[in-house]
C-alpha cells in the first residue's frame, strides 16, 4: 500500500457518516464487536528506549495517531498525544478513542508517528482542515524520530490486547526504540503492573497501577438510542491520569452538537407567527375606532403584517437547513441564523477512577445569546427596554400608558381566553351529550369538568385591567371623548374626593367617561357564573327526580340560586334532559360570547397603545427579544433533556424536579467593554426570559422524539418526550403533565484583556448588578430548596456538602470588589452541581475562553473530586487544552486549530485560563 503525504489528508475528527463508511466497495469487512452507543475501540500509549538524533539530548516526545482505511490509500491524520518532555520513555496520558460511529474495521491499519518536539510554541504539524492555509511546514518545531503501524485485528487479537511494537526510522531500516499499544476498556479491572511516569515537576515519578473498581453504569445505556436522536456528531477523546494514590483513573472528554440547536428556533418562530396572526386579527376586529385611534391601527397593522411576513420569511430559511445541528461562531452574524444559538454542544466528562462511582459531568457550551446582525451600537436588551419603557412612559397625549405588568397580563388574558372558551364548549357539549344518554354518572362527570373550566374563565377577567381597558376602548369609539391627557389613576385615587385633583403619577394612564356604565361589565360577567348555577340547579335536580339520592357535587357556586330558573327547573317533572338542560347550556354559550367579545377587545386596545405608541422600536425590540431568547431557550432544552435522561433513575431528582424545579446556572465570561457590553446586555434578559418556560414530559408515542412548545410570548411549555419505559417509571405528577419549573442564573465575571480596560477605565457596574441581582434569586432558590425538599434528603444533603458556606463564600466574593474575581464563577458553578442543576459556560463564541473554562473545571472537578495527583493538574490541563475535545471545536469553527489568543491577551488572563504553548496564535475567526 502506497501510502501517501500526511499533509494532503483531512482531520480524522470528523468521520464519515456510517452509511457512507460501509460503502466499502462491495467489499466486505470485519466489524469491531461492541457495546452499542459506546466506542469501538480505546487504547493509551507510551514509548520505551527512544533513541535521540543527537547524544545527550532530552527528548519532547509526541505520538501522531493515524488511520488508513482498508479501501483507501492515504493516511488520516486522526489525533495526537501530549507533549511529554525529558524522557525516553514516556507514557502518555492522553490516549486515543474511536466513537461508535467511526468507520473502523479490524482490517484497518492505524500508524504511530513519533516526533521529537524541538520548539513547542511552533509544534503543529497541521493546524488546519483545509490543504492550503498558512500552517507552517510539517517539520517546522518537531523531528520525526520513528513509526510503527499494525491492523486493529492484530490488536484486539493479541495476548492481553497489548502490542510492542518497534519503532523504525523512515527507510524501516533502524530501531529507535519501541511503542506499546494497549487496549482499554472503561470500567475494567487491568492486570497489576506498576510503571514509571514523568511529572510536571522535574525528576518527580509516580508509581502507577492499573487498577479499576467495577464499572458501574452511569450513562443509561438504555435511553441512549434516544439521547443520540437529539445529540450529533460526537467528538470523544481519552486520558488516563494520577490519582494522589498512584492508581489510574481514566476520563472521556465528548464534545455533542444538538439538532435542538435548529429545532427550537423552528419550533419558536412558528409559535411567534402564530401569535403574531392572531394578535393582527384581533387588532384587525377591534371594531369601529374614532379617526385618531383607526389611523394609529392602520399603521400598526402595516408594520405587524411585515414582521411576519420576516419571520415566515427566516422560517422557510431555517427549514432548509434540515439536520443541522451546528452554527459555528463565524456565522454569528448572518441574518438568516440569527434565532439559531451559536456553537452550541453538550460537553460531557465521564470520569471512572479507582474506589469511587463512575461519574458523569455536563456542561453546555454556547456562545452568549445575543443579536449580533442587530449589534451593539446601542447597547443590548437590558438597556434598551429600559429605554423604551421610559421613554413610552413619558409620551403626551396620543397613547394610554399601560405598564410592562399590564400589558403582559393583557397577553395572558388575551390567551387564556383563546384557550378556555373552546374548552368551555367541548364540556357544554359532552355534558349534552351525557344527558342525552341519561347517564348520572357522566352528567356528574361532565358537570364537573364544565364548573371547573367556567371558574377558571370567570376567575381570569377578576382583573381590575379589563374594567379600565373597557372604559378605555369606549372612548375611542367613534363618539367616545378621550379626556385630554389620559389622566393616570390608580386603585388609591379613585377614593380621591371629586374635588381634589388626582395626582400625576405617571403609572397606568387611563381614561375616564361620565357617560360610562361600569356597571354593564359586571353584569355581562356575572351572568357566565350564574348561568353556569342554572345549569348546576338543573343537573341536581334532574338527577335527584331521577331517583339518584345524592345531590350533584357540581355545586352552586355562592351557593344561592336564581329564583327565575328555580321556577323552570320545578315546572317539569321526569323531563328528557338533553331538553331541559339545552338552552341553559346555550345560554351559558351566549354569556360567555358577549364577555369574550368584549374583553377581547377590550384588551387588544391595550396592545394597541403598546405597538402604537412607540412602532417600530416596539417590534424591532420584541425581534430582538425573541432572537436572544430563541438562542438561550434551545441551550436550556438541550440541557434539561440530558439532564433528565442522565438522572431519570435517581428518585431525589425527580422529586425535586417536580416540587422545587432546577436551578440553571450560567457561567458569562464577558468582558464589559465594548460591544460585549451589548451582549452581555441581551444575555442577562434572555436568560431572565427563562423564568417563562416551564417543561412537561410526555410519554413518545412515535419516533419523533423531538420537543414541542407550545404557548406564548409570555409564558411557553416545552414538552419532553420519553419513550413508554421510562416515562412509567416517573412518579405520578410528573406523569399527570405536572410543569416543571427552570431557575435560571447568571454569574459572570470578565477575564480578558478588554476586561482589563473596563476594570481600569470603564464600569464594571453592569456585572456588579447581574451578579447580585443573581446571587439573590440563587439564594432563594436554595431557602425553597431547603423548605420543600424532604427531611431525610437534605440532612443526607448537608452531610455531604456545607452549601450553605458555599452560598456565604459566593455571597462574600461578589462584595468584594476584587478585580476578574474568577472564584465568583468557580463557586456557583460548584452551587450548581451540588444542586443537581443544569450548568452553562458562555463566551461571545463558546470557543476560546469557554474552552479554557470547561476544561479547568474539569481538571478542578478530577483533583477536588476524583484525587488526581496534585502534581498532575497542570499536565491534565494541559492534555485536554492541547488535543482534547475544546481544540476540535476550534477547528470546527474556524478550520484552524489554534485558540485566538495573542501574548497580550494571555497576560490578561487570570492564571490556568493560559492554554499550553502551541496551541494559541492569530487565527482567523
Ligand atoms: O470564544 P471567544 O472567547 O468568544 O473567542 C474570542 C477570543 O476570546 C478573542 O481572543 C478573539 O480575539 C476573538 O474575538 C474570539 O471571538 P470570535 O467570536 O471572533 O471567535
Amino acid at each position: 500500500m502506497e501510502i501517501k503525504e500526511e499533509g494532503a489528508s483531512e482531520e480524522g475528527q470528523h468521520f464519515l457518516p456510517t452509511a457512507q463508511a460501509n460503502e466499502t466497495g462491495g467489499t466486505q469487512f470485519t466489524s469491531i464487536q461492541k457495546i452499542p452507543n459506546e466506542p469501538q475501540l480505546e487504547f493509551i500509549l507510551a514509548c520505551k528506549d527512544l533513541v535521540a538524533p543527537v547524544r545527550d539530548r532530552k527528548l519532547n516526545t509526541v505520538v501522531q495517531i493515524s488511520v488508513i482505511h482498508p479501501t483507501e490509500q492515504s493516511l488520516i491524520r486522526y489525533s495526537s498525544t501530549e507533549i511529554v518532555e525529558g524522557t525516553r520513555d514516556p507514557l502518555f496520558l492522553t490516549g486515543v478513542t474511536f466513537p461508535s460511529e467511526y468507520p473502523i474495521y479490524e482490517e484497518t491499519k492505524i500508524k504511530l508517528t513519533v516526533y521529537d518536539v524541538k520548539d513547542k510554541s511552533h509544534d503543529t504539524v497541521r493546524t488546519s482542515v483545509l490543504p492550503e492555509q498558512k500552517d507552517p511546514p510539517p517539520e517546522v518545531g518537531r523531528s520525526f524520530l520513528g513509526f510503527a503501524s499494525f491492523k486493529v485485528a492484530e490488536l484486539l487479537k493479541s495476548k492481553e490486547q497489548l502490542l510492542s511494537l518497534s519503532l523504525r526510522t523512515s527507510d524501516g531500516g533502524k530501531v529507535v526504540g519501541t511503542i506499546e499499544v494497549s487496549v482499554v476498556k472503561m470500567g475494567e479491572i487491568e492486570d497489576g503492573e506498576t510503571d514509571h511516569i514523568t511529572t510536571d515537576v522535574q525528576g518527580q515519578k509516580c508509581a502507577l497501577v492499573y487498577e479499576c473498581t467495577a464499572p458501574e453504569s452511569v450513562s443509561g445505556k438504555d435511553n441512549l438510542p434516544f439521547l443520540n436522536a437529539v445529540f450529533k456528531n460526537p467528538v470523544c477523546k481519552l486520558y488516563r491520569f494520577p490519582t494522589s494514590d498512584n492508581k489510574w483513573m481514566r476520563i472521556r472528554e465528548q464534545m455533542s452538537e444538538s439538532i435542538l440547536s435548529f429545532h427550537i428556533p423552528k419550533e419558536l418562530i412558528s409559535l411567534h407567527i402564530k401569535e403574531d396572526l392572531c394578535r393582527n386579527q384581533e387588532l384587525k376586529e377591534l371594531g369601529e375606532l374614532s379617526p385618531h385611534w383607526d389611523n394609529l391601527r392602520k399603521k400598526v397593522l402595516t408594520h405587524c403584517d411585515q414582521m411576519v411576513n420576516m419571520y415566515q420569511d427566516i422560517l422557510t430559511e431555517l427549514s432548509k437547513d434540515t439536520g443541522s445541528s451546528f452554527k459555528s461562531s463565524s456565522s454569528k452574524g448572518e441574518k438568516t441564523l440569527e434565532f439559531v444559538p451559536v456553537n452550541l454542544h453538550l460537553q460531557r466528562m465521564h470520569v471512572h477512577s479507582p474506589h469511587l462511582k463512575d461519574a458523569l459531568y455536563d456542561v453546555i457550551t454556547v456562545g452568549a445569546p445575543a443579536a449580533h446582525f442587530q449589534g451593539f451600537k446601542n447597547g443590548g436588551l437590558r438597556k434598551l427596554l429600559h429605554r423604551f419603557e421610559t421613554e413610552r412612559r413619558n409620551t403626551g397625549y396620543q397613547f394610554i400608558y399601560y405598564s410592562p405588568e399590564n400589558t403582559a397580563k393583557a397577553k395572558e388574558v388575551l390567551s387564556n381566553i383563546n384557550q378556555l372558551q373552546p374548552l368551555i364548549a367541548t364540556h357544554a357539549d359532552l355534558l349534552l351529550n351525557s344527558a342525552s344518554q341519561r347517564s348520572p354518572d357522566s352528567l356528574k362527570n361532565s358537570l364537573k369538568m364544565l364548573s371547573e373550566k367556567t371558574e377558571l374563565f370567570v376567575h381570569a377577567f377578576k382583573d381590575q385591567l379589563v374594567r379600565s381597558a373597557l372604559l378605555a376602548l369606549y372612548t375611542a369609539r367613534p363618539g367616545g371623548i378621550l379626556t385630554k391627557p389620559p389622566s393616570p389613576r390608580s386603585k388609591a385615587e379613585e377614593s380621591c374626593p371629586e374635588d381634589q385633583p388626582p395626582r400625576m403619577k405617571r403609572q397606568d394612564s387611563i381614561p375616564h367617561h361620565s357617560d360610562y356604565d361600569e356597571e354593564e361589565w359586571d353584569r355581562v360577567w356575572a351572568n357566565v357564573g350564574k348561568s353556569l348555577n342554572c345549569i348546576i340547579a338543573m343537573v341536581d335536580k334532574l338527577i335527584e327526580r331521577d331517583g339518584g339520592s345524592e345531590g350533584c357535587s357540581g355545586g352552586s357556586k355562592d351557593g344561592e340560586k336564581d329564583p327565575s330558573l328555580a321556577d323552570s327547573i320545578t315546572s317539569h317533572p321526569r323531563e328528557d334532559w338533553y331538553e331541559q338542560l339545552s338552552p341553559l347550556v346555550l345560554t351559558l354559550k351566549d354569556c360567555m360570547g358577549e364577555v369574550v367579545s368584549r374583553a377581547k377587545q377590550s384588551l387588544t386596545f391595550v396592545l394597541l397603545q403598546e405597538l402604537a405608541c412607540s412602532l417600530p422600536q416596539c417590534l424591532t425590540l420584541t425581534l430582538r427579544r425573541d432572537i436572544v431568547f430563541s438562542q438561550a431557550l434551545a441551550g436550556l432544552v438541550c440541557g434539561f433533556i440530558i439532564k433528565l435522561h442522565t438522572s431519570l433513575h435517581d428518585p431525589n431528582f425527580l422529586q425535586q424536579l417536580h416540587t422545587v424545579g432546577l436551578i440553571v446556572q450560567y457561567e458569562g465570561l464577558l468582558s464589559t467593554y465594548s460591544d460585549e457590553i451589548g451582549m452581555l446586555e441581551d444575555m442577562a434578559v434572555g436568560i431572565s426570559d427563562l423564568k417563562k418556560v416551564a417543561f412537561k414530559i410526555i410519554e413518545a408515542n412515535s419516533n419523533d422524539v423531538l420537543p414541542v412548545i407550545t404557548g406564548r410570548r409570555e409564558h411557553y411549555v416545552v414538552e419532553v418526550k420519553l419513550p413508554t419505559g421510562m416515562f412509567e417509571s416517573l412518579p405520578a405528577q410528573i406523569k399527570e403533565g405536572q410543569l416543571l419549573r427552570v431557575h435560571p442564573v447568571l454569574f459572570n465575571v470578565g477575564i480578558n484583556e478588554q476586561q482589563t480596560l473596563a476594570e481600569r477605565f470603564g464600569d464594571v457596574s453592569l456585572q456588579e448588578s447581574i451578579n447580585h441581582e443573581n446571587f439573590e434569586l440563587l439564594k432563594e432558590y436554595y431557602t425553597t430548596f431547603m423548605e420543600k425538599m424532604p427531611p431525610d434528603y437534605i440532612s443526607h444533603f448537608q452531610e455531604q456538602t456545607d452549601l450553605k458556606g458555599l452560598l456565604e463564600n459566593l455571597h462574600q466574593n461578589i462584595q468584594a470588589k476584587k478585580r476578574k474575581n474568577v472564584e465568583i464563577v468557580w463557586l456557583a458553578a460548584t452551587i450548581c452541581r451540588k444542586l443537581n442543576g443544569i450548568r452553562f459556560t458562555c463566551c461571545k463564541s463558546a470557543k476560546d475562553r469557554t474552552s479554557m473554562s470547561v476544561t479547568l473545571e474539569q481538571c478542578s472537578i478530577l483533583r477536588d473530586e476524583h484525587q488526581l495527583h496534585k502534581d498532575f493538574f497542570i499536565r491534565a490541563l494541559d492534555c485536554m487544552r492541547r488535543e482534547g475535545c475544546r481544540i476540535e471545536n476550534v477547528l470546527k469553527n474556524i478550520k484552524c486549530r489554534k485558540y485566538a489568543f495573542n501574548m497580550l491577551q494571555l497576560m490578561a488572563f487570570p492564571k490556568h485560563y493560559r492554554p499550553p504553548e502551541g496551541t494559541y496564535g492569530k487565527a482567523d475567526t
